[in-house]
């Protein structure tokens, strides 16, 4: 209906204020329930069924001091699969990546005083789906784009249900710079999208993750 659709043309534009008001203020944004539950479910199921097929690279070997003996044993890290959202049976993936290229590039449009970050967004990645196998797969503290590679934004949807960040672990925390002594910790929520400039403002880390933790991730390009 056309009321459905204002309201929804109404949704974009407060989203698009709020990533412009925070990307400014705090190099970062989050955004809870972006698709909706209906949504959110057909793309962790759309996920699921990608990576029962076997379709994701194994994960690199990572060296991981065992919790209680120093020895060092390898556990896989990340798995990831790329993907355009043309593939077959994942529309609701290929929705979900139109529905952030949507946002980012009117939040662009809308923030032309320079306020995201005077970039001229012009493209992106493919979507990189990754799966944190769980037994403390993690990531060491990195930053995403450290010599110029021409990505400006990173965007991360999350798909995890039913996320304990105690028993399950998996947070992501973000050392932004400028901030002294603090940090930012973002639990990895289903239906839950981060947005954050991916140079060297912001070094992250994957902490050890003990359920299998699920993600989609797009870096735009200025
Ligand atoms: O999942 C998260 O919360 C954050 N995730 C990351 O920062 C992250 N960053 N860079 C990568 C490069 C290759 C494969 C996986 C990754 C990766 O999960
Ligand atoms: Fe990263």
């Amino acid at each position: 209906t056309d009321q459905q659709q204002h309201t929804d043309h109404l949704d974009i534009i407060q989203v698009c204020q709020n990533v412009i008001r925070d990307m400014h203020q705090y190099g970062l944004c989050v955004i809870d329930k972006f698709l909706g539950e209906k949504k959110g479910l057909a793309v962790l199921d759309e996920v699921l069924r990608m990576y029962q097929s076997g379709v994701f690279k194994d994960g690199q070997l990572v060296r991981n001091k065992s919790t209680n003996k120093q020895d060092l044993k390898t556990i896989r890290g990340d798995q990831i699969t790329w993907m355009d959202g043309r593939e077959t049976d994942c529309s609701n993936i290929g929705q979900l990546i139109s529905k952030v290229d949507s946002i980012i590039m009117r939040a662009n449009r809308m923030a032309n005083n320079g306020h995201m970050g005077d970039y001229v967004i012009n493209g992106r990645t493919k979507a990189m789906v990754a799966c944190y196998p769980g037994h403390g797969s993690h990531y060491v503290k990195h930053v995403d784009n450290p010599n110029q590679d021409g990505r400006c934004i990173t965007a991360i949807y999350y798909l995890n249900r039913d996320w304990d960040i105690k028993q399950n672990g998996g947070l992501l925390r973000i050392f932004p710079e400028g901030w002294t002594d603090q940090v930012a910790d973002i639990e990895p929520l289903f239906d839950r999208i981060l947005f954050f400039w991916s140079d060297r403002r912001n070094p992250h880390e994957v902490q050890p993750a003990y359920k299998t933790r699920y993600a989609i991730t797009l870096w735009y390009f200025d």
